[in-house]
């Protein structure tokens, strides 16, 4: 019989309720190192957790687990979407990337999933960079996403802005009925590892993009970069992004930016980004919808870094991430179309598709011993 237990001091709800979607969360405490993160494992229906690890200065314990919940559990529909073998996961770290980074707090998380043995995977997300998880592949073997030079695949950022461009052509191809990048107007929010390639891409593509970021050196980069790639950059404040007559909006920063406060704002066509979580709640799909905006999955659109960091715990081949990646095109252009078919919106037409994915692998798991060495622990 369940315990009664009194109230968790997390927030006024029961801390099993919060939770009860998800299969495990791991609280991580090293006072020396200074290090708490927490660790969620969504779902492992179709295979070990896999995702990434984000450092940021939450201000509160509550919003950090919120993060991490709603993180992990994009993970597994990710997964689902991309047709990868690997469950939903994400872990936060609660701090400033700017000041409080060390290689022994990277070393003391690495400590943390190397005792999940196997569980979870990690690697970079917001926040985190390839070299921080130099530190914590010391102690574990369960990290992904490392440098080429320490025998792993390289900046994931690569290939999740190269997904992000095929879902940028497939938006261009259902709104308008070619798929061309040149013509077309951007909104970019964000140009941190991804949003930066995703903006050299389209003026590369001769695109117009309109830019913001809270750090301006990046800003007057990608204007520099402009002259020699071709199309145009103009810049404008944090605040403006939302009311840019663009035709698309990318956001490329945080999540749940897609809320009450900005879609009145919006005077996009539709809203086609990397950052993960853009709506801030599901009914936000629904109000995007009725204002005539094509919303294009998070998860989908984003999937490209994940396909390479998965990739990497078979032996890493860029080409057939690349082939992987461009998936995204013919995927999305799927779930714009079911979409219309059953007159529901996009996130319900894609989040339908992963839980058939998801369900259809339960039954088929029943058949066999979950205790058998799973194939993805090839590098052990
Ligand atoms: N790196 C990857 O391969 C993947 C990233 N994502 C998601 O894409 C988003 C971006 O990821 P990264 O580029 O890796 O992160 P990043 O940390 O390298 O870049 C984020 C950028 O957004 C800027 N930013 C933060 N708040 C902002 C605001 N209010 N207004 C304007 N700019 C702001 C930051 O200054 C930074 O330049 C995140 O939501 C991440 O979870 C999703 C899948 C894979
Ligand atoms: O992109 C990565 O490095 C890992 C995958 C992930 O965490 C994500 O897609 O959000």
């Amino acid at each position: 019989m369940a315990k009664q237990l009194e109230k968790s001091s997390i927030g006024n709800e029961d801390i099993f309720q919060k939770i009860a979607n998800h299969e495990q969360v791991v609280f991580c405490n090293d006072p020396a190192s200074g290090l708490q993160a927490i660790i969620a494992i969504h779902d492992t229906t179709l295979g070990p957790a896999l995702g990434g690890t984000r450092m940021y200065p939450y201000k509160s314990v509550d919003e950090a687990l919120e993060d991490v919940l709603r993180l992990s559990e994009g993970m597994t529909y990710k997964c689902a979407a991309a047709d990868i073998d690997f469950g939903g996961g994400k872990a936060v770290i609660i701090g400033d990337p700017e000041k409080d980074k060390s290689p022994a707090l990277f070393r003391a998380f690495g400590q943390f999933v190397e005792s999940l043995n196997g569980r979870f995977y990690t690697g970079t997300d917001m926040g985190t960079t390839m070299d921080d998880f130099v530190h914590a592949q010391k102690e574990t073997n369960f990290i992904n996403g490392i440098p080429e030079q320490y025998g792993g695949s390289g900046d994931s950022s690569i290939p999740t802005s190269k997904g992000v461009v095929y879902a940028l052509k497939a938006t261009n191809q259902y709104l308008f009925g070619n798929d061309s990048l040149s013509g077309k107007t951007y909104a970019i929010q964000g140009l941190g590892k991804v949003g930066y390639k995703v903006a050299e891409q389209l003026l590369e593509a001769g695109a117009k993009i309109y830019v913001t970021d809270i750090h301006e050196s990046v800003l007057h980069s990608i204007k520099e970069k402009s002259k020699e790639l071709g199309g145009s950059v103009t810049i404008v404040k944090s605040d403006e992004i939302y009311g840019v007559d663009a035709d698309v909006f990318v956001p490329c920063a945080m999540g749940g930016i897609i809320n009450d406060d900005t879609i009145p704002k919006l005077k996009v066509k539709a809203v086609v980004g990397s950052a993960n979580n853009q709506l801030k709640n599901l009914r936000h799909a629904n109000v995007l919808n009725e204002k005539g905006i094509l919303y294009a999955p998070d998860y989908i659109v984003n999937a490209g870094g994940l396909i390479q960091v998965a990739d990497e715990l078979y032996g890493t081949n860029k080409e057939r991430v690349l082939l992987k990646t461009k998936e995204i095109y013919r995927s999305l252009l799927e779930i714009f179309k079911q979409a219309d078919l059953d007159c529901i919106t996009t996130v319900e037409a894609a989040n339908r598709k992963c839980q058939k994915t998801i369900e259809d692998q339960r039954n088929r798991n029943s058949f066999f011993s979950r205790g058998r060495r799973p194939k993805w622990n090839i590098k052990e």
